[in-house]
């Protein structure tokens, strides 16, 4: 039987992107879709998609829609609700909203004991690859910066893909060079640091998402880049994980282990 999945922020640029995944996909069934702002109007009115499913206010109607499994993609404080909701409902989520830190992790962990979560930064099999590659190369590299480029409406920085992939740069290696900068003209030319990795954010008109890891030793660099010029590009790792989720007990960070990078969560 199809799985039934509900997704919330589904008026956004990804939300409706994910209604159309789930909607294009044999084995799921779109049930439900929520967006406080779009409430009461037809999803065909908000997305041009061709379904006859109206806009939810909140999640009540999604229980009695029969949702199993609750996609994300919203603004971070709406997502610690409808995460909380999901815990307490058994429906398991799938969230790819940025801006989570270690305390919303934990608290997630605590919260799901009914259902599961998988809370991804970036659903990308190649954003994966690069955050994967980063953390393997980190350890033979002296300095690391991360150039993050994104769409101009985004509204969150650094972008939870550089987030998770300096935090796991950081962890991987403990020996970064000493930043040499002891002036600056501006503040924050050098960007920002997390456990001696550097980050930069760039929101350009016209870009969609993209990464670039570049590291230095003596005598060489290694960069390695990753775009997604679409958001269709997120779609196979959502639809993987609204698939998964069921068969990963509590929380689940990352689409590795669901791609058989890493084993375990
Ligand atoms: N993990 C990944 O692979 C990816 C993650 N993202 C992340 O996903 C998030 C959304 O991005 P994007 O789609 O571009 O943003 P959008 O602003 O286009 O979409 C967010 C949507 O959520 C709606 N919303 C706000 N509050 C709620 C709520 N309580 N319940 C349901 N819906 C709500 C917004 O409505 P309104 O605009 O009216 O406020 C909007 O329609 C961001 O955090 C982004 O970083 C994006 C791409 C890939
Ligand atoms: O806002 C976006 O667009 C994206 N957000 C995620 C992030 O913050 O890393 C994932 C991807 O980069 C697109």
């Amino acid at each position: 039987m199809a799985r039934r999945v509900a997704v919330f922020g589904a008026g956004g640029r990804m939300g409706s992107t994910v209604c159309r995944a789930v909607m294009d996909d044999p084995d799921l069934d779109l049930v439900a879709v929520v967006d406080p702002h779009h409430a009461g109007l037809d999803l065909r009115q908000v997305t041009g998609l061709d379904t006859d499913l109206v806009v939810d206010a909140d999640a009540d109607g999604t229980l009695d829609a029969g949702a199993e499994v609750a996609v994300d993609f919203t603004l971070v404080e709406a997502a610690r609700q409808n995460l909380a909701w999901c815990a307490e409902n058994g429906v398991h989520a799938v969230v790819g909203t940025s801006g989570f830190g270690e305390d919303d992790v934990a608290r997630a962990r605590e919260q799901f004991t009914r259902s599961n979560c998988v809370i991804a930064p970036n659903f990308a099999i190649g954003a994966v690859l690069m955050m994967h590659f980063a953390e393997l190369a980190a350890p033979y590299f002296d300095t690391a910066d991360i150039v993050e480029t994104h769409h101009d409406a985004k509204v969150d920085a650094p972008s939870g893909t550089a987030m998770a992939t300096a935090e796991r740069m950081a962890a991987a290696s403990s020996t970064w060079a000493a930043d040499p900068t002891t002036s600056t003209v501006l503040d924050s030319a050098r960007g920002a640091e997390l456990g001696g990795v550097r980050v930069h954010s760039l929101r350009v008109r016209g870009m969609v998402a993209h990464q670039e890891v570049v590291l230095g030793t003596t005598g060489q660099t290694l960069t390695i880049r990753h775009d997604s010029y679409d958001r269709a590009s997120f779609m196979p790792g959502v639809v993987l994980a609204v698939k998964a989720v069921e068969d990963h007990p509590g929380v689940t960070l990352g689409l590795r282990s669901l791609l058989g990078l890493v084993p375990g969560g």
